[in-house]
């Protein structure tokens, strides 16, 4: 496994965004947050577990590079259980440590679908006081949104297929996958 693959690499059908196209977005989106939290005294990202912990560890180091300094705060959140549609029923697994009153929090989100999770989340953070809420998500399915939610800064649009990899899971399993793919039509049912 010397090259990069790993043993469920081969359950993969095709890739959606690769390693490389990931770290320069980051890069890139952590650039525009910064220029517009520039007067911030600090950031206080808010990574939603488990799915966003491979971006928000990789957005957090690009942002702390070209911007004001990050605070780190995570919540769990589950709607998707096992499953590959979400039952719209949002329950918090973990909750915030912390006051979030008069801060500038991103929220980070490996993807928006439904937007279902998210539309709670900004109900939720908004109750709890923030001077400002952004988003910031990696991936967006604009055709199957059910709500309509402001995400700031998005990192790719793609298409409404289930997807795995950098934090994604099916049956909490493909997280660790550097890159987001579709997995194999057989891969389904398995196990
Ligand atoms: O826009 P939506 O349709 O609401 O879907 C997006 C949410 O679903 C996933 O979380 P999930 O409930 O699978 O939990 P996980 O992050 O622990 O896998 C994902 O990480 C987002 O938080
Ligand atoms: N894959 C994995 N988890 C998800 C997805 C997806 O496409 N959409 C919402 N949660
Ligand atoms: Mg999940």
């Amino acid at each position: 496994m010397a090259d990069g693959t790993t043993w469920h690499s081969s359950d993969i059908d095709h890739v959606i965004v690769s390693e490389e196209q990931i770290r320069d977005k980051t890069a890139e989106l952590a650039k525009q947050v910064a220029a517009d939290h520039a007067d911030a005294e600090s950031i206080l990202l808010v990574g939603v577990l488990k799915g966003a912990v491979m971006f928000m560890a990789d957005f957090a180091r690009a942002l702390g590079r070209v911007g004001p300094p990050v605070e780190l705060e995570f919540m769990a959140v589950s709607s998707y259980g096992q499953g590959t549609t979400s039952s719209g029923v949002v329950r918090i697994l973990k909750d915030l440590d912390r006051d979030i009153a008069g801060r500038h929090v991103v929220v980070v989100e490996d993807i928006v679908d439904s937007g279902l999770t998210l539309s709670w989340l900004l109900k939720y953070l908004e109750s709890r006081s923030a001077a400002r809420v952004d988003v910031v998500a990696l991936l967006r399915k604009p055709d199957a949104l059910k709500v309509s939610i402001p995400v700031r800064y998005v990192g790719f649009d793609i298409p409404s297929e289930f997807v795995v990899g950098y934090g994604l899971d099916y049956a909490e399993r493909y997280r660790d996958l550097p890159f987001v793919g579709v997995l194999k039509p057989s891969v389904y049912g398995r196990g």
